[in-house]
């Protein structure tokens, strides 16, 4: 827990490190929430030339809170910089969407961000690098960003969907009057999108000590079935039309959580939901990066395999697949037109 750890320090690439995500997510780093209180960090921090700075405030802020695992915090807008040895990376820098857009209107600003990036990451990272994209639309830059980084392990990225994972809990538990934390096992398949499939048909909720299907003590399977899906399908767009503003805290959260269960293991008999580069699990296409409910032992990802999928579930699978496939399509257009 202090500055006399013996644990060599880390080195941790976040982009975007100027905006607001980045803003709340530093803190919980530096203060050993994500990777344990005994590692140290080094961190590099990437954001446009414009923005440097802003990014020197940040570094100035960094220094005040006197953390003593902070072992240095590099801003930079240079990519070699920036990706140079590091152990993880957290792709946060691009552009948000704004009231009345759908994630992939972003597309074309954004995904070429990934092209360079992965071809800077490939040369520049430790090859055991692990990559959480978070910039919109996450699966498709996590898509390109993968072709364009080909000597790093396909099993080391990711994408993130954690935070629709903690909105689908959060739905439930409100509606139960529990702690989220009594929520396990839901599931978020597909895109970080509006047809993403909340997915509680394995899912329970411990009430008053017991262990429940959420179907069964929810009691409302129209309710399961329609305004639970759409409320987190819709959850991102509703709070940019309340805080004119992306979401961030919220944000910065799941990211802690999604790295700190990469890092640490998840618990037994639980899982998490996870955008990984897809191995024809679930019948889904190979090489998409796709939500699905993932374990990790040993900083090793894997599908949960052998959940039943009924024809209602296929349906939402399928939807969701198709938007990817689509997305997919335009970035490989997008990044070769030039
Ligand atoms: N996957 C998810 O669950 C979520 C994803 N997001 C996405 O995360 C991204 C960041 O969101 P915010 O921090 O709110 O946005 P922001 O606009 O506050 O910050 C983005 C930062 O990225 C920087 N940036 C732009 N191009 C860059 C480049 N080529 N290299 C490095 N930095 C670059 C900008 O200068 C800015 O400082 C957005 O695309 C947003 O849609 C937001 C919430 C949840
Ligand atoms: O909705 C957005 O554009 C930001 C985001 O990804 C989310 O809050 O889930």
């Amino acid at each position: 827990m202090s500055s006399s750890s013996t644990k060599e320090p880390i080195r941790i690439v976040i982009t975007g490190a100027a905006g607001q995500i980045a803003y709340s997510l530093i803190h919980q780093i530096c203060n050993g929430d994500v990777f344990g209180k005994d590692q140290p960090v080094i961190l590099h921090l990437l954001d446009i030339t414009p923005m440097m700075g802003v990014l020197q405030g940040v570094v100035m802020e960094i220094e005040d809170t006197s953390l003593p695992l902070v072992k240095g915090a590099i801003p930079t807008d240079s990519e070699e910089t920036a990706f140079k040895d590091v152990d993880v990376a957290l792709f946060v820098g691009a552009m948000p969407r704004k009231e009345g857009m759908e994630r992939k209107d972003l597309l074309n600003a954004n995904v070429k961000i990934f092209k360079s990036q992965g071809t800077a990451l490939d040369k520049f990272a430790k090859k055991s690098v692990k990559v959480l994209v978070v910039g919109n639309p996450a699966n498709t830059n996590c898509y390109i960003l993968a072709h364009y980084a080909p000597s790093i392990p396909r099993e080391n990225f990711s994408c993130l969907t954690r935070l629709d994972h903690n909105r689908a809990k959060a739905q439930i538990a409100n509606r139960l009057k529990v702690s989220p934390e009594n929520v396990k096992n839901v599931i978020i398949w597909g895109n970080h999108s509006s047809t993403q499939f909340p997915d509680v048909r394995s899912a329970t909720v411990n009430v008053n000590g017991k262990d429940t299907p959420v179907y069964d003590a929810i009691k409302d399977d129209n309710w399961l079935k329609n305004d639970f899906i759409s409320t987190v399908q819709k959850r991102g767009a509703a709070v940019i039309a309340a805080r004119k503003l992306s979401s961030a805290m919220s944000a910065a959260k799941a990211i802690c959580d999604h790295m700190r269960d990469w890092w640490n293991g998840t618990k037994d008999n639980e899982w998490v939901s996870m955008g990984v580069i897809s191995d024809g699990s679930y019948d889904i296409e190979k090489g998409l990066v796709f939500s699905y409910p993932i374990q990790i032992k040993d900083g090793k990802i894997s599908i949960v395999q052998g959940l039943k999928i009924d024809d209602w579930s296929r349906e939402m699978i399928e939807k969701t697949q198709k938007e990817l496939v689509e997305e997919k399509n335009d970035a490989v257009k997008a990044t070769t037109s030039d």
